[in-house]
């Protein structure tokens, strides 16, 4: 049986603006199974992030279903999607959003110390995520001290830190040279492998998305698969 990380069925979301209805997720079906990356590529505007907020449970979709890691969003109150989003979904970002005043360490720690875990485990686990990322001497660096695909390295360490089922990355190289994308992009695809997760990843970047299993297009606000 497949080990379906992420499926999303007959979706729905709009926004209103004003007395317009903008429809951007119309009947969206998507799943992702366990160690399965996919690459989302659309164009501006045609609803990437919307889509990765809803995935996320940032957003409530307006019609449809969100199923992360076997437990349906459908019929939870805000508090139970929070704690579901906290366990099981990791969230990079195009910029960092490292905490500028502590360092790379301490923000690898910081979610795991949410989560309840004991102050030494959270800290080896860091240093652990941190020798993956190729960065262990850093781990006292601030961000500032770091160079942006270090601290995009940081930020995928932290993504990882609660051993999430599925990492939403939105233009995670979006900010790095295509040298340091690459390898960015490789680090972020070997931790979503290892760990058996699920990647959903929004990018601009034609080469990024062919490093994917599988590319995904959004059509008159529908999910469907493309190639590049
Ligand atoms: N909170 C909101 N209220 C109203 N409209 C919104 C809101 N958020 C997004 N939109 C609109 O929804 C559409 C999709 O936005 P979204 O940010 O998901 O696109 P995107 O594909 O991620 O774009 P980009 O590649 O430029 O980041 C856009 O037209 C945007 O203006």
């Amino acid at each position: 049986m497949v080990d379906l990380k992420l499926s999303l069925h007959g979706v729905h979301h709009h926004y209103l603006e004003r007395e317009t209805r903008l429809d951007i997720l119309v009947d969206v079906n998507l799943e992702i199974a366990a160690g399965e990356i996919v690459a989302l590529v659309a164009p501006s505007g045609a609803g990437k992030s919307t889509l990765l907020h809803v995935c996320g449970l940032l957003e409530r979709p307006a019609q449809g279903d969100v199923n992360i890691c076997s437990t349906s969003a459908h019929t939870l109150n805000d508090r139970s999607r929070t704690l579901l989003r906290r366990q099981n979904v990791g969230y990079i970002y195009q910029f960092h959003h490292l905490l500028p005043e502590f360092s790379a360490d301490e923000n690898i720690m910081i979610p795991q110390l949410i989560a309840g875990v004991d102050k030494d485990v959270a800290k080896k686990r860091a240093q652990d995520l941190l020798t993956h990322m190729g960065l262990v001497e850093r781990g006292d660096h601030r961000p500032a001290q770091l160079s942006g695909g270090e601290q995009q390295r940081v930020a995928i360490a932290r993504a990882m830190a609660n051993n999430p089922g599925l990492i939403l990355a939105d233009e995670p190289t979006g900010n790095l040279d295509p040298d340091t994308s690459g390898i960015v992009f490789d680090l972020l695809a070997n931790s979503i492998k290892d760990h058996a997760a699920a990647g959903l990843i929004a990018t601009h970047n034609h080469d990024i998305a062919r490093r994917a299993d599988r590319i995904v297009t959004l059509e008159g606000g529908a999910v469907v698969p493309t190639t590049l």
